[in-house]
């Protein structure tokens, strides 16, 4: 079954509808600049919410190991999702002993990652459009018919201008083992849909 990620949760109610959608992985945003920013004790309450349930996965842009320690002192994290360089996952790897995902912005085969990489997954989408004020979640659609060529190793999540009304497309065009969505269950950029939340995971389960 295609593994689905809702990214930038940021209120109750678009955890809860997360959960109870079945969503395999959750995301919750460490970027101060993003619409979608949830401070540590934000996120802390947020989780506590539910035992169990989807994955929690904490997204960073560069971090220093103190920005994720300081996180992870109010809340647990089962996976960092980082826009880092390979060298940087491999030392978070080894410092945190957690899964560490890379995101990958691509727009040519040049853009897939090294075979010898240590990421244990990747996050996929274009790269951010010019102007843009952070490096994901800018809803721009990837280029599906490359990214049907993208076979690694491991498990990667097709990102990137998704929403409830063309994400079997996509799944069906890249093959992709799983998809992951921000701005398409939002209602305006930070604002989460419980209903949109819902129906993507539906159309991205089928
Ligand atoms: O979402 C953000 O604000 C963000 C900020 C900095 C780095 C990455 C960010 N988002 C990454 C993602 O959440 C995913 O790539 C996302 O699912 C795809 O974004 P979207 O096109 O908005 O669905």
């Amino acid at each position: 079954m295609t593994k689905v990620k809702i990214c930038g949760i940021n209120s109750p109610e678009a955890f809860d509808a997360t959960v109870q959608a079945g969503a395999d992985y959750l995301g919750f945003v460490f970027f101060p600049p993003s619409p979608r920013y949830v401070t540590p004790a934000e996120a802390a309450l947020l989780s506590a919410r539910a035992q169990g349930g989807p994955l929690r996965v904490g997204l960073f842009v560069n971090p220093g190991f103190d920005e994720i320690d300081a996180v992870l002192q109010s809340v647990s994290l089962d996976i960092l999702q980082v826009h880092a360089s390979p060298a940087a996952v491999t030392a978070l790897r080894d410092r945190f002993g957690r899964p560490v995902w890379r995101q990958l912005g691509v727009t040519s085969a040049a853009d897939f990652p090294a075979k010898d990489e240590h990421a244990d997954g990747y996050v996929v989408e274009a790269k951010p459009p010019p102007g843009a004020t952070r490096p994901g979640g800018n809803a721009v659609k990837a280029d599906w018919a490359l990214l049907s060529t993208f076979r690694p190793a491991k498990l990667w999540l097709l990102a990137g201008g998704l929403n409830p009304g063309n994400v079997a497309e996509a799944i069906a065009q890249t093959g992709t083992p799983g998809v992951d969505v921000s701005s398409g269950v939002e209602t305006a950029p930070g604002k989460k849909s419980p209903e949109l939340i819902r129906a993507f995971v539906k159309a991205a389960r089928g």
